[in-house]
């Protein structure tokens, strides 16, 4: 259970020519590890993200989920891995107003198929783990910008995904509540052994991580630790 990514370049149309976004990048990010992503704007971590979520196919290069090459399936297999295997955490929540929070989650297990009482009880189970028990009943409006990032979390997990991707978590919070919130990212990649990428600005938070990679105009490193 792991991410790599091999040898990727990505080039974006730009002009008469081509705009060069990640340049020659491979990471490796084993199950139950936490790597960090950091670097200027414009640097290529969103970039990067998507190509790790199979959202864009690189130009050249590999990426290998669980052992599988993503470049060897068309795109039912690709959305089928996505769905079963891929965890997104974008930089807003984007919940729907009119849904509670177990019902945001429910609405993840219902596309794929599972019974309803199923659904219910793993929404339950993930909103306790995210540190939400008493707030199920709750729609957006009725949480606060940390909560709703949590309940974010916990609907990214609803599948039981081998790789979660999450950019930016902590943009919309105070210092306390995004430290907690990277803190909850890490204790679930701990004990549910995914495999994490978490793009993030911020630097003061990554005492908490496993690894941290550098991004600099499209080209990857991942400085020894001090
Ligand atoms: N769809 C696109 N078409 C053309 N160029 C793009 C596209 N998306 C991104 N780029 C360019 O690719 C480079 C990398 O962008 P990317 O969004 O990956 O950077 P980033 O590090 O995530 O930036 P930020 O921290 O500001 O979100 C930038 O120069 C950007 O302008």
């Amino acid at each position: 259970m792991s991410l790599q990514l091999a040898n990727i370049t990505l080039t974006y149309p730009d002009g008469d020519g081509r705009l060069t976004a990640l340049d020659d990048v491979s990471l490796d990010v084993p199950a139950g590890t936490v790597t960090a992503v950091v670097g200027p704007s414009g640097s290529g971590k969103s970039s990067l993200l998507a190509v790790a979520a199979t959202l864009i196919a690189p130009d050249r290069g590999r990426v290998v989920l669980d052992g599988v090459d993503t470049g060897g399936l068309d795109r039912t297999g690709l959305s089928a891995l996505r769905r079963q295997r891929i965890g997104i955490v974008f930089q807003q929540p984007n919940l729907l107003p009119s849904l509670t929070a177990a019902e945001q989650l429910q609405v993840m297990a219902h596309l794929d198929g599972r019974s309803p009482r199923a659904a219910r009880a793993r929404a339950l189970e993930l909103l306790a783990a995210v540190g939400l028990p008493d707030l199920a009943g709750r729609r957006p409006h009725q949480l606060s910008g940390g909560q709703r990032q949590r309940v974010n979390i916990a609907r990214a997990l609803m599948n039981d995904p081998t790789v979660l991707l999450v950019d930016e978590p902590t943009s919309a919070l105070d210092h306390e509540r995004g430290a907690a919130v990277i803190d909850l990212i890490t204790g679930l990649t701990h004990r549910r052994a995914t495999a994490t990428v978490l793009v993030t600005h911020d630097r003061t938070h990554l005492t908490a991580v496993d690894q941290v990679a550098e991004v600099h105009d499209g080209r990857l490193t991942v400085p020894a630790r001090t």
